[in-house]
């Protein structure tokens, strides 16, 4: 079985990102660079990540009118990501050009409701309903679109993987047991993620902010 666990490399260093990324390589399955470590190291940054030999997980959230979205699609080919994240709520035509833009080899997620978010903060957009619902609709928006899947919490991901067999589901907003959530408000552990059907397991301060990183990963591994 490959390792679903992508460690998420929120650092603002390049240097340190490559010293953790290192440490725990033979522990997760893929590297997931997102904004914070794009808008500081660019594709220079991607490279050198990438020279690790771990599949590249670009989180870039892309957001924008179709054409744009298109283009920025272009733009990271050359970096060979395995995955790419835009937003689901950006609208089908926009999901539609960005999967027929996206690499040959790149799987192209949507970003359905952030894991950071609840109920009461979904409200507060103007969208009424619970969390779940809102995922399921995205989800649907985003398979119909054409994409390979999504983002969303594990409380959910049971839920899209019942209507969506062959999804591909990245789930972040994971916590071993007794540690803490953080900005993240839809938890569930690694483990209970795996067995609802996630795909991909993204980590971060979990493992980053461990005072031995390579042994945190080795332990939420080893309760998959
Ligand atoms: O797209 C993501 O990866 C993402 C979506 C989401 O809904 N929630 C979420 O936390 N993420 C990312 O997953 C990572 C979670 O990091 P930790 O909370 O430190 O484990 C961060 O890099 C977030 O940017």
């Amino acid at each position: 079985m490959t390792n679903p666990i992508y460690l998420a490399l929120d650092v603002p260093h390049l240097r340190d990102g490559l010293d953790l990324a290192k440490k725990v390589k033979g522990h997760v399955g893929g590297i997931k660079l997102g904004l914070e470590f794009f808008c500081a190291h660019g594709a220079h940054g991607v490279h050198m990540i990438g020279q690790l030999g771990l599949p590249i997980f670009l989180d870039l959230k892309l957001y924008d009118i179709p054409n744009t979205v298109a283009g920025a699609m272009q733009a990271i080919h050359v970096l060979e990501p395995s995955i790419v994240t835009v937003h689901a709520s950006g609208g089908r035509a926009m999901l539609e050009d960005a999967k027929a833009a996206a690499g040959e080899n790149t799987r192209v997620v949507g970003v359905t409701m952030l894991t950071s978010m609840d109920d009461r903060d979904l409200q507060r957009t103007g969208i009424e309903g619970r969390a779940h619902d809102h995922v399921m609709r995205l989800a649907e928006l985003s398979r119909e679109a054409g994409l390979d899947g999504i983002v969303c919490s594990g409380q959910e991901v049971k839920a899209v993987h019942d209507q969506w067999k062959d999804g591909f589901f990245v789930v972040p907003g994971l916590r071993p047991a007794g540690s803490a959530a953080g900005d993240q408000k839809r938890v569930v552990t690694p483990r209970q993620a795996r067995d609802d059907g996630a795909s991909v397991l993204v980590i971060g301060r979990p493992i980053s902010r461990a005072e031995d990183p390579a042994k945190a990963a080795r332990q939420i591994e080893a309760t998959l």
